[in-house]
């Protein structure tokens, strides 16, 4: 028996000559905030897309809870619990934010296809999508058109679908990116207060961001884990420094662990 809800081991993926998973293995307990950092082009968006379902494995296996889903599609895989954010793209622009929320969850429930008129009817799952809304501090957007939202906000609005999937596993792919250092702070807090029995593996490239929230990070360096340590471990590491960060990142680096 295992106490991890997620394990990833040994996968592998290639694109060609290129190795682009080169025997990774990764283990999320419940509750886990662990950051998955590397370079351009370390094989992060890869991982987060193998863990997804949405690449098939070139090798290795995946288990949740202990069952292996290595096989299963994405949306299988949605359904046992292991989710990844939606991104932006994928929102309904021209809905509300109450309402991109609400048809996460009426899928989550099976409800997808009895669409407006019948749905509406359905109060335990508006209240249900209001208080995600509530949690991730949505809740004076309810009633606005996506389409209409700050950046920071839509980018809010794809944690809240997300979590209107009823994650075990959350995978948050760079939810900072491209926010307005003005909204990220709203972002980072909204971060903090997400329900602490889900395991989170966040990618990020922000240190400050992956200091704050993560308690255990993987550094990827072109496919292959260079190393899994506590934050001032990773930033500390002469390794990391020298492999994967380069001139730049040492200064940022540097400073980090000064503060830390
Ligand atoms: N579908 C594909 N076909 C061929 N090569 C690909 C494909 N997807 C990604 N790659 C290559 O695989 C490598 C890893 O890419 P990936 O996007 O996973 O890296 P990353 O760590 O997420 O990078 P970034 O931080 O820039 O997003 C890169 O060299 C990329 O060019």
């Amino acid at each position: 028996m295992t106490d991890n809800l997620l394990e990833a081991i040994g996968l592998q993926k290639s694109f060609g000559a290129l190795k682009v998973a080169q025997d990774v293995t990764l283990r999320l307990r419940p509750g886990e905030r662990h950051a998955l950092i590397g370079p351009n082009g370390a094989g992060k968006s890869t991982l987060v897309a193998l863990l997804s379902g949405v690449l098939a494995l070139g090798g290795g296996r995946i288990l949740l809870g202990g069952r292996d889903i290595s096989r299963s599609s994405p949306s299988q895989r949605t359904r046992e619990g292991l989710v990844r954010t939606f991104q932006v793209s994928n929102l309904f622009g021209g809905l509300t934010v109450l309402e991109n929320v609400y048809l996460a969850i009426s899928e989550r429930a099976g409800a997808s296809f009895r669409l407006w008129r019948p749905a509406y009817r359905n109060t335990d799952l508006i209240g249900r999508s209001h208080e995600i809304l509530e949690q991730l501090g949505l809740g004076d957007v309810a009633r606005t058109r996506v389409d209409q939202l700050a950046y920071g906000q839509q980018r809010l609005l794809e944690i809240a679908i997300a979590l209107a999937l009823r994650p075990k596993v959350l995978l948050l792919d760079e939810p900072t990116a491209g926010i307005p250092s003005t909204e990220a702070g709203i972002l980072l807090d909204a971060l903090d207060r997400l329900p602490p029995e889900i395991a989170i593996l966040l990618i990020e490239h922000d240190m400050q961001v992956v200091r704050r929230f993560a308690s255990t990070v993987t550094v990827l360096v072109e496919g292959k884990i260079l190393m899994t340590g506590s934050p001032i471990e990773v930033m500390s590491s002469e390794e990391v420094r020298s492999v994967y960060l380069g001139k730049a990142g040492q200064t940022r680096f540097a400073s980090e662990v000064a503060h830390a």
